[in-house]
């Protein structure tokens, strides 16, 4: 964050068009406020004092309705432009953080809650409506008109004028002394309000584990005392707000009062001045203690909104630290294409990787894997066989050492080229809510059409699954592919996979849970898929690893071995054991 603008800043800098008009504004609304002043005082002056005729003062009255009006529309304009800031900077900030969640880089995708996420993306930016819509205009309004009408109160009458400045900044020092509060309450509100929203949210994804495991009704209590903090902290600025407008009111009236009682002895007692002049101070005073009173409520709510948009920011900042965005791979244009035969040669020299100091360190030493082999990485539970996976995949950066793709650092190609090339099926591959065509359709991003859908959903072993449901391909599927079993979902993938035909394809395999016939289906299409495609594969299948062109052993985050099944089964006896395991236990 350190030497980078705030939210606020960067949006009051794009809109500086706006804020000239509002300046423009504000200065006309002065002028109709002190000039309607100016005329009624002169109108009741006539018509009471010199009782002058109605048709004398008709002019008078006609332009005092004319000046009546200008005030009305400027006002409207005031808070039109407001509202079209507010509509910009919360389109503008709502794109900034849908960008950085595209964008965001695997760890950092996987930090946070994602209900506290949405929370952040919906609500926090919808809070973020007052500071632009009433904070910004009323700011402006308030160092001008309160100026101008202090300044002709001055000619008029300057013991109004010495009052009117001793007792005003009382508002602006209370605002400020409420406003740091407020911040700082709603900045806790916003925090309890994603902490609940990431609650809620993960409550309702694991409810049946939690009711299995008897938990449901201690989650339930666990999102009261949740729901309970967010009421608090909301109650907490409300009650803030009771208190600033209770005050601002008594200094506000207080002040008039002080005002009024000056004038009234001037006028009665010490017979000193005009009714005119009296009559018009007592006009101006009441609007300059409004402005400044309606502004202290539009300082609260500006405040509220600041804390939202700190949350805001504090978010960007997060993961954009996270996505490390100096090392993301360069752009688009700038990449050469020649520079990729397919499928590539990979290299991984010396690569470390740890995901926090003090945890976990994955060394792999040096690897290669040519053009079109199909590598098994085996060894025991967290070993490092998936974070390998994703190094290649170039999820993760290693923090020293290259991974090198056809002689260059993959940390130089550009992603969106890089990702074109690889299919990655996961043990649980993402579902979306659609139909089974939609599913598929994603695995590209050029159009498809039905019939390529038809043979992908064919080719990954789907067809016998999708010719029994009643509307076929375009059976909708539930969020998360709920309703899909395990194998279904996983060939579901692969058929993403046949539309997309990629160079390398990174597969983890299942470790538990599919019948052999299910199991034959995965196999064979993966190995027909993979024919013309350099192929990584988590193994835990004896069988997938046996018939591997090399396998990479993996020891506590250390490569220990490669080479062929028999080789490490007389090189490495802590190959040779986990074998001897995999043959007792688990079928390969
Ligand atoms: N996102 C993460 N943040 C921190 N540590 C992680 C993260 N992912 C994995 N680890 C740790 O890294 C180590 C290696 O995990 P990894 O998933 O690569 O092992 P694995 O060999 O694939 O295991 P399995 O066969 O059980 O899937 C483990 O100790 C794990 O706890």
């Amino acid at each position: 964050m350190k030497g980078k603008r705030s939210l606020i800043a960067i949006q009051m800098t794009a809109q500086r068009k706006r804020l000239i008009y509002l300046t423009f504004i504000s200065l006309a609304l002065g002028a109709a406020i002190v000039s309607q002043a100016a005329l009624l005082a002169e109108a009741v002056q006539r018509i009471f004092v010199e009782k002058a005729s109605f048709s004398s003062v008709a002019l008078l009255l006609g332009i005092l309705l004319v000046v009546m009006a200008i005030r009305t529309l400027l006002s409207y304009g005031n808070g039109t432009v407001g509202l079209h800031m507010a509509a910009t900077a919360k389109k503008n900030m709502r794109a900034a953080v849908l960008q950085n969640f595209t964008h965001a880089s695997m760890p950092s995708s996987l930090q946070g809650q994602t209900g506290g996420k949405v929370s952040i993306a919906l609500d926090a930016v919808d809070e973020a409506d007052s500071y632009f819509s009433q904070y910004m205009p009323r700011m402006v309004e308030t160092v001008i008109i309160p100026i101008l009408i202090l300044v002709v109160t001055f000619t008029q009458h300057i013991n109004s004028g010495i009052i009117m400045l001793v007792t005003a900044p009382f508002i602006p020092i209370f605002m400020i002394l409420v406003g740091l509060k407020t911040k700082n309450k709603s900045e806790e509100k916003y925090t309890q309000l994603a902490e609940f929203a990431g609650t809620f949210l993960d409550s309702l994804q694991g409810l049946v584990t939690l009711k299995i495991f008897g938990r449901a009704h201690r989650q339930q209590q666990e999102i009261e005392r949740s729901s309970l903090r967010y009421r608090d902290a909301t109650m907490d600025i409300l009650k803030i707000a009771f208190t600033n407008t209770l005050m601002l009111e008594s200094i506000v009236m207080l002040s008039i009062g002080v005002v009024a009682l000056e004038l009234a002895i001037q006028l009665l007692v010490f017979k000193s001045m005009s009714f005119h002049t009296a009559f018009f101070v007592l006009l101006l005073v009441p609007e300059f203690y409004s402005l400044l009173k309606s502004s202290g409520t539009a300082f609260h709510n500006g405040r509220t909104s600041m804390g939202a948009i700190r949350k805001v920011e504090t978010m960007l900042a997060d993961t954009n630290d996270r996505n490390d965005l100096k090392d993301q791979p360069i752009g688009l244009r700038t990449f050469p294409k020649k520079l990729f035969p397919m499928p590539p040669a990979i290299e991984l020299d010396n690569v470390r990787f740890q995901y926090a100091p003090d945890s976990f360190e994955l060394n792999t030493g040096s690897i290669t894997i040519g053009p079109g082999d199909h590598i098994a990485l085996a060894g025991h539970s967290g070993s490092g066989k998936t974070t390998l996976l994703h190094l290649i995949a170039g999820l993760l950066k290693p923090v020293s050492g290259a991974i090198m793709v056809n002689g260059n650092p993959l940390t130089q190609q550009n992603e969106t080229i890089w990702f074109e090339h690889i299919s990655y099926i996961t043990q649980h591959p993402y579902i979306f809510a659609g139909t089974f065509a939609d599913n598929i359709a994603i695995g590209t991003g050029r159009k498809v059409s039905r019939a390529e859908i038809e043979a992908a959903a064919a080719d990954a072993g789907l067809s016998k699954v999708v010719s029994q449901l009643e509307r076929g391909l375009d059976t909708p599927v539930g969020e998360g592919g709920r309703g899909l079993s395990g194998g279904e979902k996983q060939r579901l993938a692969v058929a993403r996979a046949f539309l997309k035909r990629p160079s390398i394809i990174l597969f983890d395999e299942p470790t538990v849970g599919l019948d052999l016939h299910t199991e034959r289906i995965l196999q064979h299409s993966i190995a027909t898929l993979a024919k013309s495609a350099t192929m990584i594969t988590v193994a835990h299948r004896l069988y997938t690893i046996r018939h591997a062109d090399n396998i990479l052993f993996m020891d506590h985050g250390v490569l220990v071995g490669s080479g062929h099944h028999d080789e490490l089964m007389k090189r490495l006896p802590a190959y040779a054991e986990m074998v001897d395991v995999q043959r007792k236990g688990v079928p390969g």
